[in-house]
């Protein structure tokens, strides 16, 4: 066995150990219900730690095929909203909804992830040691299906589907480069990819452009828009020029709860958001969207 199979072996026994869930798996077919109503919708939810409200009464409703943005400042409780959504926190009173028919607070995360919700975390976490086709063919396969998928030959449908990936992200021209040597901008891009393999219903992106060169970040505003439509996409992020030019809806949090929600020039002219978002430098960030 070469060097380069015995990583690879190496990288499948990691990748199939039963204890591990990674985020990127989720489904083909996700049976979510969006009929009657919204793809993702948090009523009333609230969470507690030691006495600490992180999270107060929010209200969120993200339509199939939407693009929002959610914005606040440090400690409002985006992640801890993700949490939950995921199933990573169990809130302590609310309803978390997935369409109409998929009851969040009822599912453990594995079960939440093959619903078809993915989430992308702000670091990149490919597998360096692995081609980029090789890494979405990994996230094609489903945990149990793992082994079967990798050591068989990719149906022709696979096949498709990572080139068809591999165009969406933008790395058609990297596919045998092995992932460790892509750029930061590019590893994100993968991580996505990775996401995309299972078709997921819903994107949870935390942070996309944080450490990303200024074109990387042209071209993630260009695929997160590109995204939407085709899945609903929620991207929390910090950079407000970012925000700015993928915006259509923005979520303001503040101290747990729904501050202002609209355009962005709406919430960004919207003298709450301004007192509370961001003081000093930021703040004309958010106006001006420097
Ligand atoms: N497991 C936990 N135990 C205790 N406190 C927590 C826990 N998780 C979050 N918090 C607190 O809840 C608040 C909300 O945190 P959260 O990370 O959700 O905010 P955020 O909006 O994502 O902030 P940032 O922009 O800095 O990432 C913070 O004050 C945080 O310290």
């Amino acid at each position: 066995m070469s060097m380069m199979d015995s990583q690879r072996m190496q990288r499948l026994r990691e990748f199939a150990r039963p204890d591990r869930v990674f985020d990127f798996m989720a489904p083909a077919d996700s049976p979510v219900d969006v009929r009657h109503g919204p793809i993702l919708y948090l009523e009333d939810v609230s969470v507690s730690f030691d006495g600490f409200q992180a999270i107060d009464d929010l209200n969120l409703t993200i339509d199939d095929g939407e693009l929002r943005c959610i914005i606040g400042p440090n400690g409002a409780g985006k992640t801890t909203m993700m949490d939950i959504i995921t199933g990573k926190t169990r809130p302590d009173r609310g309803q978390a909804w997935f369409g109409s028919r998929h009851n969040l607070l009822q599912m453990d995360e594995p079960q939440i992830a093959n619903l078809g919700i993915g989430r992308k975390f702000q670091k990149p976490t490919v597998f360096e040691a692995l081609s980029v086709s090789a890494n979405l063919e990994l996230a094609m396969a489903g945990d149990r299906r793992v082994w079967k998928t990798l050591l068989a030959r990719l149906d022709h449908e696979g096949r498709e589907r990572i080139d068809e990936v591999m165009e969406i992200i933008g790395l058609s021209g990297e596919r045998d480069r092995l992932a460790g040597v892509l750029s930061h901008g590019q590893k994100q891009w993968l991580e996505i990819g990775m996401l995309l393999m299972q078709r997921p219903r819903l994107l949870l992106v935390d942070e996309p452009v944080a450490g990303m060169t200024e074109p990387e970040m042209h071209r993630t505003a260009d695929l997160m828009t590109r995204l939407a439509g085709q899945q609903s996409v929620v991207v929390v992020e910090h950079d407000m020029g970012f925000v700015r030019s993928i915006a259509r809806t923005v979520t303001v949090l503040h101290q747990g709860s729904v501050l202002a929600e609209g355009s962005m020039d709406e919430v960004a002219n919207d003298p709450r958001v301004i007192d509370v978002y961001l003081g000093g430098d930021e703040s004309s960030d958010v106006r001006e969207g420097t």
